[in-house]
């Protein structure tokens, strides 16, 4: 399941603000700017981490993601599905510069379990550059460029069929 989700993730294609098919319920999770991971929390008891993968990639491994963000020789990638009373709603895909992983942000390194959200947004620091809608098949998703003190990392996320924002198109 999370390889399967991790791959469409990582196929999502993205759209222009303006397409018709971005309806305004669909936008309305989209572009989400507070967390969604306490947006979840409205929808369900519980919300947990499945993580998937932690370590870092070279420069070599990143595709589109790299022109997004600065040059460096490293990335830490963080895997991840976001569950709802442990059914997978989201998969997320985190990539932060080596260059970014000083000072407090190292502590992007130690999340485990712990939704990234949760670390994120008790940042004062915290600023949020795009959020790009995107899709893949059936499926909506979303690619941002957070920054933490100014320095920058690329979060994806991809909403599995289970989540509430499927809901909300009904
Ligand atoms: C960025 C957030 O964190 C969520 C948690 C993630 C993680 O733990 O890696 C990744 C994507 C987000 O959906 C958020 O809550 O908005």
């Amino acid at each position: 399941m999370s390889q399967d989700a991790l791959a469409q993730l990582r196929a999502l294609h993205w759209l222009p603000a303006s397409s018709p098919l971005l309806t305004a319920p669909l936008l309305d999770w989209l572009m989400e700017e507070d967390s969604m991971t306490r947006r979840f929390e409205q929808h369900c008891q519980q919300v947990t981490v499945q993580l998937v993968r932690e370590a870092f990639i070279d420069a070599g491994e990143l595709q589109e993601e790299g022109d997004l963000l600065p040059a460096d020789q490293r990335f830490w990638l963080r895997e991840i599905l976001l569950c709802g009373d442990g059914v997978p709603w989201l998969a997320g895909r985190t990539l932060v510069p080596e260059s970014t992983l000083n000072g407090p942000e190292q502590m992007l390194q130690q999340l485990g379990t712990r939704p990234l959200g949760r670390y994120l947004f008790a940042d004062s620091t915290l600023t949020r550059d795009f959020i790009d809608p995107g899709q893949v098949g059936a499926l909506w998703g979303r690619r941002s460029r957070l920054r933490l003190s100014g320095k920058p990392l690329l979060l994806t996320e991809l909403f599995l069929p289970a989540s509430p924002l499927y809901r909300a198109l009904d």
